[in-house]
């Protein structure tokens, strides 16, 4: 856990600060106050007054001269932590004993175990479950490799394979940081598809050690989702692992967050009336993401797409440009238009930002034509503030849960790889991908759609049914892209 730490400036009120709380800095505070039965009362009203909001007040212990209670309320970043506990700590006859930061509470001891789904209670569960019944399964294996999927954990079963390089909006903080991440990961993958998937962060980032490594691991795993490696280096990981494994290999940052921006602008241009094929589209950040966005977008149907990273506008004509962003400049700007990120956006209808935090000011997107579209998508702070992007667009989207239509690859990887599983696929294609952005779209019906409502609810069930089924269908359909199904071992 850790300490929250202190600053000794005076901040404005939190509202007044524009900050909004949020479970993620959610604390509970032990408190010792006396036997006055308002106390309860004004610690509620300190924590209000500070600009928390009170989620539990429990009573711990109750004497005849006082309580103990514990407070659980959130706050809106670490520096308003501290103001709640200095709030609490100055009512009259309360002093503040401990504090905890419930998000580090949660992480204690990991987010994930291993349960037995066999029971383990008598001689004979020993003899079936492990030696000498389990001879029999291995050697039948041995000699019928296709049941592994069957008769082991594979067939349900994902590696999540990090090298620490890119995580989140974090940047390259190696392996063992990852580690809440890719957990976290594997929770989703249970929670919302009931797969098995394993965290694995590798202490390297040389491409051979990692094509290496993932090789060797795969025979016990159904799928592989590479997960926030870094750019260019994903892509040729990715290329090489698919060539040489026959299992899926999906790298999320890129193809998870192409079918969710897929889906989403496929909602968003229902509702401004425009297509695909007719908008010109601005994306800005040619990384993992970008690339695969574009691809996925070209796949799709549109014609008009124009890249913009660092270099400025991507151009074939470029020299400075990395070969992966030259190919894309290839695929998306044979006119070598040059310029940077507000001439790009003039005469566009759709902007997509997965680059870096306000890139542009708003107003940079008044030269868009009528009835644009905006996902600036950069997290935690998008590539242009979502709030005052709503003055010059119709539809809005982010990565942020605090506002509507937040774009969340975690709509998309579950149902994915269920869809691949359920099918014994042996590799990812782009059918796939479409497929799964066009059954995520779906979801939202005519209905349901507006503005605020392009892409649904991860707690909606038929988000991962619909993928999942979707990707199934697509993965069956596909000559040779599944596994021949299984002998009858049993
Ligand atoms: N669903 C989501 O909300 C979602 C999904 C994926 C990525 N993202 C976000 O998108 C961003 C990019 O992710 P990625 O995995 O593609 O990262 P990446 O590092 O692979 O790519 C980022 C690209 O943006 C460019 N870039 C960075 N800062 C820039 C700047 N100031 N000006 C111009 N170009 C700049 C980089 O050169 C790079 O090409 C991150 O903020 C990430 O959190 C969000
Ligand atoms: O995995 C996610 O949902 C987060 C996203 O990929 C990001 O990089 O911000």
């Amino acid at each position: 856990m850790t300490a929250i730490t202190s600053d000794a400036s005076t901040p404005a009120p939190p509202a007044a600060r524009g900050l909004v709380t949020s479970a993620s800095y959610s604390i509970t505070v032990r408190l010792a106050a006396d036997g006055d039965p308002a106390s309860v009362g004004r610690i509620a009203t300190a924590v209000g007054s500070a600009g928390g909001a009170v989620t539990a007040i429990d009573v711990v212990e109750s004497r005849p001269d006082g309580l103990i209670v514990d407070v659980t309320c959130s706050a809106a970043d670490a520096a308003h932590s501290e103001e709640v506990v200095a709030a609490l700590d100055a009512v009259d006859n309360v002093h503040v004993r401990k504090v905890s930061d419930r998000t580090f509470l949660l992480h204690l001891g990991g987010k994930l175990e291993v349960a037995s789904k066999v029971p383990l209670k008598t001689r004979d569960d020993l003899s079936m479950a492990y030696t000498p019944g389990v001879a029999r399964v291995c050697l039948a294996l041995a000699e019928h490799p296709e049941d592994v999927r069957r008769l082991t954990i594979k067939g349900n079963t994902v590696a999540v394979v990090t090298d620490g390089s890119a995580v989140l909006g974090l940047g390259d903080i190696g392996p063992g940081a990852s580690m809440p991440v890719m957990e976290g990961k594997a929770a989703l993958f249970k929670r919302f598809a009931d797969i098995d998937a394993w965290p694995i962060a590798l202490d390297t980032q040389d491409v051979d050690e990692i094509v290496r490594t993932v090789e060797l691991i795969a025979p016990g795993f159904g799928g592989i989702n590479l997960e926030d490696i870094a750019a260019p280096r994903c892509f040729e990981i990715e290329a090489r692992l698919r060539e040489k494994l026959d299992i899926p290999v999906f790298h999320d940052d890129q193809h998870g967050t192409a079918i969710c921006v897929l889906a989403a602008l496929r909602n968003a241009l229902r509702v401004v009336d425009k297509s695909l094929e007719d908008v010109q589209v601005v994306v800005a950040g040619g990384g993992a993401a970008g690339t695969a966005i574009v691809s996925l977008l070209l796949e799709a149907g549109a014609t008009k797409v124009l890249v913009w990273d660092r270099e400025g506008i991507l151009s074939p004509d470029d020299e400075r440009l990395s070969p992966a962003k030259l190919d894309l400049a290839r695929r998306t700007n044979p006119g070598c238009r040059r310029g940077e990120l507000p001439d790009a956006l003039v005469g566009a209808d759709v902007f997509i930002g997965v680059s870096a935090a306000n890139v542009i000011p708003a107003e940079a997107l008044a030269g868009m034509n009528e009835r644009a579209v905006v996902f600036p998508m950069a997290n935690p702070t998008p590539d242009v503030d979502p709030v005052r992007a709503r003055q010059y667009a119709d539809v809005v989207a982010s990565g942020r849960s605090d506002l509507p239509n937040q774009i969340n690859n975690v709509l998309a990887f579950p149902g994915v790889f269920r869809g691949l599983l359920d099918a014994r696929a042996k590799e990812v294609r782009p059918g796939m991908l479409l497929a799964a952005a066009e059954a995520l779209a779906a979801v939202v019906g005519d209905d349901q759609l507006n503005a605020n409502y392009i892409i649904p609810s991860v707690f909606d069930p038929a988000v991962t049914q619909a993928v999942a089924a979707a990707v199934e269908h697509s993965a069956r359909a596909e000559p040779g892209a599944t596994a021949p199904t299984t002998t009858d071992a049993d």
